[in-house]
């Protein structure tokens, strides 16, 4: 399909380098209009370089882009958005506090001036156009991720889009939330728009895209190749190379879709004695970030992995709040590794053990702005008394051999984590939290924004943890790795545990339980 001449976007020899990192090589590729194109590749692989030389983010180092026959300046979003070109990024940028007409307006050209009514109408009547059933007056604040992802959308083809760059849009998705975004993909494309996805879950590329291209290292390994024509294995091996081989088998399952794992029985099972976590009767007081918990009985012993089902926003990141002290308890008893810590502060609650790998990374996880070392410390810095000597030589070279143990991709310690790639980021935090002390590992989405190799790794170290005699909750809405890693699984709703699974786990009666519904 390369040289297509009623291709969309085509771009010829595009080269990026960050110093010594060559993000691009010589990329060289054309996608036919009309379709739903998928981008793949590992973290680090160059999807979102490439994502942004094409909506002019970024100028490259060579190489020229065309967007419909037009070749466009490089590094130029407004020649990038004239030609028709709009990127939704990975992580949204909605101003809270507007309104949702308010954040339409301001990406809309023309600056005349309205009315809040006018205003308002004005855009209700683009978001009903689009079926984004969100009202123009609502702030942004109070919308679910999927609105404001739709909101993202519909403001990204204010404009006249023809080419609309969706970089990992289902990261932040429910599976639920997925579909209902593929089908939002569908219409656009019936409407004439190219959609071209970031993606991850091979069972996503081969959901939705008609073609699939995979970058690995910065070079562009193959495509578009018709979506068709390739299945779960073929594509992983394109996306790892030759160590895709070494997937095991339930793994390989889950991480290409190719079947749900129901859970294997483990040699060992949970070490009797003390839990390393238990609440007994734990209710939290209300607040903005989800459903308080009500009476929560729930216990994870050394040695096991218990897993959290549910529908995104019925109270699991209560729970990881609750257990990492951000959330209030109100009634009930909380212990970690047999001490009572009800009304300890994080720092007193990480000397008892517990590590935590939180929802949000680039919020809750990571100082973008502060060095790599700095943010790797951060949980050592927590843990020593105050006046201890600390030697920042020393927690670099740490830091170092850390990294490289978890192989993240970075050029040096005293970079800001900001710079890392999606991927890389998530496994600073991973290298910080998995470490030898650690007791009870909360495990919240651990794999978003990963790469299947990366994915199999953490499941890997999580189990690891799990057969040293660690306990872990782990919190994921991807029911195939919760199957796939659980020895156990919970599910929540409505801020309450409703069920408990043990393997073989049914996909049919977990789902039930996480709707309310009786199987
Ligand atoms: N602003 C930057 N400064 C320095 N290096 C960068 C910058 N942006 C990206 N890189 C590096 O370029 C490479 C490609 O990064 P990119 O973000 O394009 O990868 P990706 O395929 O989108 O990864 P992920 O799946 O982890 O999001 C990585 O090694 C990354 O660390």
């Amino acid at each position: 399909m390369r040289g297509n001449d009623d291709a969309i976007l085509a771009c010829r020899n595009v080269a990026v380098r960050y110093g010594d990192v060559t993000a691009l090589d010589d990329v060289s590729i054309a996608f036919p209009r009309g379709m739903i194109h998928a981008v793949v590749g590992q973290n680090g692989a160059g999807k979102t370089t490439f994502a942004r030389v094409v909506s002019g983010l970024v100028r490259p180092d060579q190489g020229a882009v065309e967007i419909g026959g037009k070749l466009i300046a490089g590094g130029n979003v407004n020649d990038a958005r004239r030609a028709g070109v709009e990127l939704v990024h990975q992580s949204f940028a909605l101003p809270p506090s507007f309104t949702v007409a308010e954040a339409m307006q301001f990406g809309a050209a023309g600056g005349a001036l309205y009315t809040r009514a006018a205003l308002e109408r004005r855009w209700q009547a683009h978001l009903d156009a689009l079926d984004v059933k969100v009202s123009a007056g609502a702030r942004i604040r109070t919308l679910t991720v999927e609105q404001q992802q739709a909101v993202e959308i519909a403001r990204a083809l204010v404009t006249d889009a023809r080419l609309l760059i969706l970089d990992e849009p289902t990261a932040v998705l429910s599976p639920e939330g997925a579909k209902k975004l593929f089908e939002r993909v569908r219409r656009l494309k019936e409407r004439g728009v190219t959609v071209l996805l970031i993606l991850h879950k091979i069972r996503e590329v081969l959901a939705i895209a008609d073609t699939v291209s995979v970058l690995r290292g910065g070079r562009l390994i193959d495509g578009p190749l018709p979506a068709s024509d390739i299945d779960a294995d073929a594509l992983a091996s394109l996306i790892i190379g030759p160590s895709a081989k070494m997937l095991a088998g339930e793994d390989r399952a889950a991480l290409t879709g190719a079947a749900a794992p129901r859970g294997a029985e483990t040699e060992t099972g949970p070490i009797a004695g003390p839990p390393v976590v238990s609440l007994r009767g734990v209710s939290t007081r209300p607040d903005a970030d989800g459903p308080a918990l009500q009476a929560v009985d729930f216990v994870v012993q050394p040695g096991e992995i218990v897993g959290i089902a549910g529908v995104e926003g019925n109270g699991q990141r209560t729970l990881v709040r609750a257990i990492s002290s951000l959330a209030d308890i109100a009634e009930g008893s909380l212990e970690l590794a047999g001490r009572d810590v009800t009304n300890a502060t994080l720092s007193q609650r990480r000397a008892a053990g517990l590590r935590v790998i939180p929802f949000e990374r680039n919020v809750e996880g990571l100082s973008l702005t502060s060095p790599l070392w700095e943010n790797w410390s951060a949980g050592q810095l927590l843990a020593r008394p105050l006046l201890a000597a600390i030697s920042p030589s020393a927690l670099r070279r740490e830091c170092k051999s850390a990294l490289d143990a978890w192989d993240v991709r970075y050029a040096e310690v005293g970079q800001p984590a900001g710079s890392l790639s999606g991927g890389n980021a998530q496994k600073v935090i991973l290298s910080r939290e998995m470490d030898e002390s650690g007791k009870l590992i909360i495990a919240a989405q651990p794999t978003r924004g990963l790469d299947i190799g990366a994915t199999a790794f953490v499941w890997d170290a999580l189990r690891k943890a799990r057969d040293g005699g660690c306990g872990v909750i782990f919190v994921s809405s991807d029911l195939d790795e919760v199957f796939d890693l659980a020895d156990r699984v919970v599910v929540m709703l409505s801020g309450r545990i409703v069920a408990e699974f043990r393997p073989p786990f049914d996909l049919t009666r977990v789902g039930a339980a996480m709707t309310g519904a009786r199987a």
